[in-house]
Order: C-alpha cells, then structure tokens, then sequence
C-alpha cells in the first residue's frame, strides 16, 4: 500500500502540531497511512511541547507504512529548524522547500501515491529568494520531470458546502484587471472541468464564471471587463462543450439556493472566492492543485503563528486534505486495533 507524503510546513507555523495532532487521531478518522517530510528532530521537539504523546521515528520512504502502525513515521531532508513557535526565519526556507521537492519526487519514484503540503509563509521564503509566490506555481515547475507538457497549475478550494476557483492567484489586486484575459478564463475552465471529471468523478461539470466587476460590470456602467473579456470566455467554454454559466455578479452566488446551480465557481481572483469558501468551510476547505501530473492537497488555511506550538491549533483542515486524497487516489483507510 502506497503512504501519502505529508510535508512539514513552516517550521515555526502549525504544519508540524497539526500533522501531529492528524497521527494522534488517525483511527477515529479512518486515515490511510501517511509519512511527514521535514526534520524529524523538530517534529519530535514539537511533540514534546504540545505533550500530546506522539512517538515520532525517523524512517526511510520505504519503511513508512510499517511505522505508521505505532509511531509518526518522518523522512528526512537536508537542512534542520530550531523549534521557535512563532519565529520564523528566511534559513529554514531550504527546508521547507527541500520537504515540498521530496515530496513530488516520492511521487514520481513510486514511493508516495500524492502529496499534501503544510502551509508555508510566502513571504518569508521569498525573502529567502524563493521565486513562486506558492506552492501552486512551484508545483506547476515540479511537474517537468513527469515529462507531460505544458502543464497549467489550477488552485481549487473543495468543500461539500462549495468548490471555488480563482482564475488569477497569488498576484496583487492592483494587476488583476490587466492579467485577465479570455485566454486565462478558458484555459482554467478546461481545466476544471477535465478534472472534475477525471479525479472527482463528475460526469458534465458546471462552472459558474463570476464577473470581474460590481454586478458583472451592469453592461458596461461599472467596467468593460466583465463584457470584454469574461462573457466570451464563457462562450468560448460552451463552444469546446464546457457547461459554463455568467458573467455572474459575484456578490449573489453564494447564498444556498444559488449554489444549486453549479459544482465550482469561478473568482476572478482570489479573494473574491476564498472569502466564501472559508467563510462557510473553514475547518473543512481543501486546497487541492488541479492540472498537475499528481495529486496534491492542502489545508485551506495558513500558518496561524500564534497558534504554532500552543495546542490551540485545529487539525480538521488538513484531516480532510488527507481524507481527499486518500479518496481520489484510492488509498485504503489504515486497518488499526489501536484506540
Ligand atoms: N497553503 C499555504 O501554504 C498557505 C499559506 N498561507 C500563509 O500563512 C501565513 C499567515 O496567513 P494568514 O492570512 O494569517 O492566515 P492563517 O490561515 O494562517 O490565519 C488566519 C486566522 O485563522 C486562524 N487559523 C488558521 N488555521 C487555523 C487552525 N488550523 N486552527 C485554528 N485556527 C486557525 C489563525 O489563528 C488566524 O486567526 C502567510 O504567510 C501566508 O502566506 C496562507 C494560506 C495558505
Ligand atoms: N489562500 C490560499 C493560498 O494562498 C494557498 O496557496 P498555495 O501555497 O497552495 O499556492
């Protein structure tokens, strides 16, 4: 049985007390085997500070699945953080990346069936001189090895409540007006759509493509975009057999009889979905990376750094991250006698 590869995160973050506090309750969750990657001595640091008696054991990839039985199984990467709840620091930031690197090679070697990343403090590794403003766009580089071509990294943000997508990420809301285009809209729609088909198992997906504007431009009062650029993108998705729906003004989509209407909305940025989604699922929201060659999960939240080291911290995010892909990559619930 494959594990899946959890990495550490943000060594002063949650990461390492959430994926903890996810060992400690992995029977009542029914959780598939899973392994961190990270410093194994930080995790056991952290352990110890939260007292919450999780046995942490260094292993090789290749031992994880035994381990997972008794103890917390870590894979080591180069590089080491003091545990400093609270205090991070661009030098862990070779870690952190080292953890999110191994993980996807785990992947491509056979030896993790999909990757689930702990939050990281962007900008923290790019003070660091980290070049992705996340790990969706640095996943997006890490596929090149799988030699599957151009690949388009796609952040959806899944709960049974609602699924949204932002088609512009991680960019300032300054530049989002000029980086929208037809273009973007419709090759993010496919892209949903192909893997919500393909991995979630929806046969003819509905996408609801929110317009850019205070009521979706209100035919051109309140901007040209929405008319310009959004409204034939969604016509471009119907013409290649997409069901795509909008411009639709944003502020009434996600009240519960609207959200019949569609599997997944579209923002044309990133708060104007990430809002609702947290807002109604915050404990339960899964970042999962469409477009890649692997499956990667996250929880939806960041680092909470005042939460880091305190026991205060919420694993419920990062249970359903692990849940999720378990489920889309057919990992069998860890059998366990244990309480
Ligand atoms: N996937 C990732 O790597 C993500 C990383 N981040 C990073 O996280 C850092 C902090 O971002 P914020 O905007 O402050 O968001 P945040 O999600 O870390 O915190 C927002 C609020 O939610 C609370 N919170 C978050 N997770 C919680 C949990 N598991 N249990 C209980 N309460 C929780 C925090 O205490 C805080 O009050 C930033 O550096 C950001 O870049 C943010 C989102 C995703
Ligand atoms: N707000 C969600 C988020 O920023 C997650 O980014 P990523 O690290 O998953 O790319």
């Amino acid at each position: 049985m494959l594990p899946l590869a959890v990495t550490m995160g943000e060594p002063a973050g949650i990461g390492p007390d959430i994926a903890l506090m996810a060992w400690r309750d992995r029977a009542e969750h029914r959780l598939p085997p899973f392994y961190v990657i990270g410093d194994p001595e930080l995790m056991e640091a952290r352990a110890a500070r939260l007292g919450i008696g999780v046995p942490v054991v260094q292993v090789l990839p290749e031992e994880t699945v035994e381990t997972f039985a008794f103890a917390l199984p870590v894979v080591a990467v180069e590089g080491a953080a003091a545990d400093r709840p609270g205090e991070p620091s661009p030098e862990t930031a070779g870690l952190v990346i080292e953890a999110i690197r191994a993980g996807v090679e785990h992947i491509r070697s056979h030896r993790a069936r999909a990757i689930i990343t702990n939050p990281i403090a962007k900008s923290v590794l790019a003070a660091a001189g980290f070049s992705h403003p996340g790990h969706t766009e640095f996943l997006g580089e890490l596929s090149r090895p799988f030699r599957v071509g151009p690949v388009r990294p796609v952040m959806l943000i899944w709960s049974e409540a609602l699924a949204v997508v932002p088609v512009t990420i991680h960019i300032p809301l300054a530049e989002v007006a000029e980086r929208l285009t037809r273009n973007l809209i419709v090759e993010t729609g496919a892209v949903v759509a192909h893997d919500l088909r393909t991995r979630f198992g929806i046969a003819a997906p509905r996408l609801a493509i929110c317009g850019l504007n205070p009521h979706a431009g209100e035919n051109g009062l309140l901007g040209r975009e929405d008319e310009e650029i959004v409204a034939p993108a969604v016509a471009e998705l119907n013409r290649i057999g997409i069901a795509a729906t909008g411009p639709h003004p944003a502020d009434t989509l996600f009240h519960p009889e609207a959200r019949k209407g569609y599997d997944v909305a579209l923002g044309m940025y990133h708060d104007q979905v990430l809002v609702p989604v947290k807002t109604l699922a915050f404990d339960e929201g899964v970042n999962v990376t469409l477009g890649l060659p692997f499956l990667r999960t996250s929880p939806d939240h960041g680092t909470a750094f005042s939460l880091a080291g305190t026991g205060h911290a919420r694993p419920s995010s990062l249970i359903h991250s692990i849940l999720l892909a378990g489920r889309l990559t057919g990992a069998q619930a860890f059998q366990t006698t244990m309480p």
